[in-house]
């Protein structure tokens, strides 16, 4: 079987989609998978790396922007869902799955027009502007979380959580054969998948309150691709041990190695670190459409199963204080991680790959 996949843009989107795919090429071998994007995405820079196929489109947003621009994302679009109408004709896939973001939305609507199976994952809590468009046009809806199911037709959705890689699923099952045999504190900052300047500049600032610690903390700073130099400065100014990367290409390891984690709450992080079990001290990116990364975090805080720390609230004092607190305290953090895992849900992509294989034999 061929299955097509359709966008990305954010790691949020695209590394459930390299998820269901790892299921998919597994299940049988012939399987193939294409990937379908933007070359301005993440997925140009990850996929081929990993040895996936990708086929690059024009997209971008048509909503809500000026005369000028909304003209130029139509025009866009069309040639778009041109470019989607050819993929399809010469790969020919059994069926397309939209993973959010601005080349799923051509790509699916070509695949209805070539009656393809179409179906679509929606990570978050609130779904974004595409996917409600594209529910119209799917034959399921897939969704992470509870709370999403009131904007999709209940009849076509179906809750399956937010699909793992393997490379997360084997960390969860390598987790409790693990011992440490050093008593430093391993504490892994990132800032999702393109960094996260707010939280680069307040950790950056933290370090110098949390000067008493430095013997037992080790840092693994993720700052993404422009603030690597100003960052590495600050830890080498303030002698704390760090590693200091733009980008994880491994973020298996990185949760395995942290104590904790100080990060955004995109719905991917979230489904990783509960799957991981790891306590984190969610900062929520203010802006996220419909503040819905606040919310995440806040559901897990709900549950003791998180920290979190709105940029309202945030200052290097109160961080680096709840740091130490933690440091000081691997019960509470224990307590906490345990929480987190127990509300991770692992059998997504499994579900997914399930129910369209499902739908596509009986449509036959
Ligand atoms: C600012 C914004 O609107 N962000 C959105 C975006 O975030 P973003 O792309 O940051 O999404 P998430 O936090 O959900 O996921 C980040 C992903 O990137 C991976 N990763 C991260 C850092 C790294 O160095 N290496 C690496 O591989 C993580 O393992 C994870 O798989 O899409 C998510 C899913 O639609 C939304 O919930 C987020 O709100």
């Amino acid at each position: 079987m061929r299955l097509l996949i359709a966008g990305g843009g954010t790691g949020g989107h695209l590394f459930p989609g390299i998820a269901v795919a790892e299921e998919f090429l597994a299940r049988k071998k012939g399987n193939e998978v294409l990937f379908v994007g933007t070359w301005k995405g993440i997925e140009a820079r990850v996929l081929p790396k990993l040895g996936y196929r990708l086929e690059c489109i024009t997209a971008a947003g048509i909503r809500g922007k000026g005369n000028v621009a909304r003209a130029k994302g139509i025009a866009k679009f069309l040639y778009g869902y041109a470019q989607s109408r050819k993929i399809l004709k010469e790969f020919k896939p059994d069926m397309v799955l939209g993973v959010g973001g601005y080349a799923s939305a051509p790509a699916l609507l070509a695949a209805r027009g070539m009656q393809i199976p179409r179906f679509i994952h929606e990570q978050n809590a609130i779904p974004g502007f595409t996917n409600k468009m594209l529910a119209k046009v799917a034959e399921r809806v897939f969704i992470s979380l509870e709370e999403s199911s009131d904007f999709f037709p209940e009849a076509r959705t179906l809750l399956t959580g937010n699909p793992l890689r393997r490379q997360i699923l084997e960390q969860v099952a390598l987790a409790p054969l693990q011992e440490r045999s050093d008593d430093a504190f391993h504490l892994l900052v990132f800032g999702g998948s393109s960094g996260a300047h707010r939280i680069n500049v307040t950790m950056g600032e933290a370090l110098q309150f949390l000067q008493d610690m430095k013997g037992r903390l080790r840092v693994t700073h993720q700052t993404g691709e422009n603030d690597l130099e100003d960052v590495t400065a600050v830890y080498e100014e303030q002698g704390v041990s760090a590693d200091v990367v733009p980008f994880i290409d491994s973020m298996a390891d990185a949760y395995r190695w942290a104590d904790l984690v100080v990060c955004r709450a995109g719905a991917t992080t979230i489904a990783e670190v509960t799957a991981c079990g790891k306590p984190c001290i969610f900062i929520p990116y203010p802006h996220a459409v419909d503040d819905h990364q606040r919310r995440n975090a806040e559901a897990l805080l709900k549950c003791g199963a998180g920290f979190v720390m709105t940029e309202q609230e945030l200052s290097a004092e109160l961080l680096a204080k709840a740091i130490r607190e933690l440091m000081n305290d691997p019960a509470q953090l224990k307590a906490v991680g345990e929480a987190a895992q127990g509300l991770a849900r692992l059998d997504a992509a499994q579900v997914i790959v399930d129910e369209m294989i499902t739908i596509k034999r009986e449509m036959k």
